[in-house]
């Protein structure tokens, strides 16, 4: 189980997340949904240990999470897919240079790069090109390719598919289940747009209120 207990996050005198808990199961889909700013992207930095809580704990799998960002060992059984694929890319990379960018890290072979694209549906010409010189929807294609490289226990999709068409929404989703279903992923999948997760996770959504809260003193 991927576990945040008693979540705490402040930027400055902000307080954005205040005691939060969210668990996702290996195999479920857990939906989230809440107004602009109430901290969905927060948690979904903090379970893909990118950013260490004030207070509070992440669990994975039933061990606690002791390092956080290039430190954590577990960071790879956590896979991200960003809202935005173009701030989350190095833009001088080709899409296989994206694809390939985790496994080169592990140190592992290469090969299930190219698999992985073109069952995302990019085609060989498309594997050379730089991201100014593809569609979002492209480029998103080889963000959720790199997310599953390296075969993430969990996977989180933080507004993954809105700003695509529906065409390339419904693709991208039924990779992800697909994934789901062969590994036993667990997915927390983060999106304004009700109907796609109440769709996607059968009626397992939790829907947050904003909550800012000024940190006295
Ligand atoms: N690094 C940061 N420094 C300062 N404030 C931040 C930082 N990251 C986020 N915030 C603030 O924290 C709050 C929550 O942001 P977050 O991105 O988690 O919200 P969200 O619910 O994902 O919103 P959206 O649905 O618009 O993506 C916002 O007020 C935001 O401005």
């Amino acid at each position: 189980m991927l576990e945040a207990t008693g979540v705490t996050v402040a930027f400055g005198r902000h307080r954005v997340l205040d005691g939060v808990s969210l668990s996702v199961r290996p195999g479920e889909v857990v939906g989230l949904a809440g107004p602009s700013g109430c901290g969905k992207s927060t948690l979904a930095r903090v379970l893909a240990l990118l950013l260490r809580p004030s207070a509070g704990t992440v669990g994975i799998d039933g061990r606690a999470v002791t390092r956080w960002r290039h430190r954590a060992p577990q960071r790879t059984s956590i896979g991200l897919i960003f809202q935005q694929p173009r701030l989350a890319v190095d833009p001088r990379f080709t899409l296989l240079d994206v694809i390939t960018e985790p496994l080169r890290a592990a140190r592992r072979p290469l090969e299930r790069a190219t698999r992985l694209a073109e069952e995302l549906g990019l085609t060989p010409e498309l594997f050379v090109r730089r991201p100014h010189e593809v569609s979002d929807g492209q480029l998103q294609r080889a963000c959720v390719a790199r997310a599953l490289a390296l075969e993430p226990r969990y996977l989180i999709c933080d507004e993954m598919t809105t700003m695509l068409d529906a065409s390339t929404q419904a693709h991208l989703v039924a990779r992800i289940e697909a994934y789901r279903e062969r590994t036993g992923a667990g997915v927390l999948a983060i999106s304004h747009d009700a109907e796609l997760l109440d769709r996607w996770s059968g009626g397992n959504v939790q829907e947050w209120q904003p909550r800012p809260t000024e940190i006295a003193g």
